[in-house]
């Protein structure tokens, strides 16, 4: 059962319980999640990192909203009584930008969904493209952008919701390592801005130390979590400090641990 309850006066943001999907039926079930706990407090940044296939795409579109759990309880509550029930954003690793649209028409289509007016739209579109860096590009198509800018576009465009919770699906996956590094910046800067609380995957464990509050380790199929790292690091931080570094290889030796029991 999925829930979007009422916002309610607490610092929980994300609540998983009993987290189980199971894909399929009869012979061919997969069990993708096995009893999940997960408490995200709001403001939190969170990083899932697993095997590959261990199931962390399936947690985030569980929390989204787009698939359903097999058994369990995801809820997604605000901090404020009287408030809109939340709607997550979503980005994922392509920036699934319409092609045909400019850079600030793409910007505008959650604006007109919320029903802003006109005007209203217009002076957003244009202080999400200053949030983003990207202030002169509203009339580009995207095609015209290096994959950061589209990604730029991307993270704008989920701004635009204005949801106070983020899910994000390896977002910077197809990125250059330098690109990269600004996003991490750029990501950071607007997380701590906006308040947000941020649900992140990736497999670059490096990029989970750098970004991540608590670093959340899950184990290779069925999906169970399997160790919670606080990243006590002050910000802003840098991906090759050696602080960052000791963080990455600690997970990184629990993860090889973990690959290595299911002989992956
Ligand atoms: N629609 C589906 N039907 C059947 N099995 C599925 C479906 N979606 C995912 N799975 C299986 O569930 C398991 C978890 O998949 P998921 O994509 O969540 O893993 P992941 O950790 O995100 O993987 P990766 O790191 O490779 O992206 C995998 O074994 C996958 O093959």
């Amino acid at each position: 059962m999925t829930t979007r309850t009422a916002p309610q006066r607490t610092t929980t943001a994300v609540a998983l319980s009993g987290v189980t999907k199971v894909y399929g039926r009869g012979d061919n079930a997969v069990l993708a999640l096995d009893g999940v706990d997960l408490d995200v407090r709001a403001g939190e940044f969170v990083c899932l990192v697993g095997a590959s296939g261990c199931g962390k795409s399936t947690l985030l579109n569980l929390v989204a909203g787009l698939d359903q759990v097999t058994s369990g309880a995801v809820q997604l509550t605000g901090d404020s009584l009287d408030g809109p029930a939340v709607r997550p954003g979503f980005m994922f690793q392509e920036p699934a930008l319409f092609p045909w649209l400019t850079v600030a028409a793409n910007i505008e289509v959650p604006l007109k969904l919320r029903g802003l007016a006109r005007a209203d739209r217009r002076a957003q579109v244009a202080e999400l493209l200053e949030t983003v860096h990207l202030t002169g590009f509203g009339r580009h198509r995207p095609h015209e952008l290096s994959g950061g800018m589209r990604q730029r576009v991307a993270l704008a465009r989920t701004l635009a919701l204005d949801t106070p919770v983020l899910l994000m699906d390896e977002p910077f996956g197809a990125l250059d390592a330098m690109t990269r590094d600004l996003l991490h910046d750029e990501l950071e800067r607007i997380w701590s801005q906006r308040r947000l609380t941020v649900l992140f995957v990736t497999h670059n464990v490096r990029e989970a130390a750098r970004l991540a509050d608590r670093i959340v380790l899950l184990s290779s199929r069925p999906g169970r979590i399997i160790h919670d790292t606080r990243v006590d690091v002050p910000r802003p931080r840098r991906i090759d400090s050696p602080e960052i570094a000791a963080i990455a290889a600690e997970v990184t030796d629990r993860l090889r641990t973990e690959v290595g029991r299911h002989g992956q």
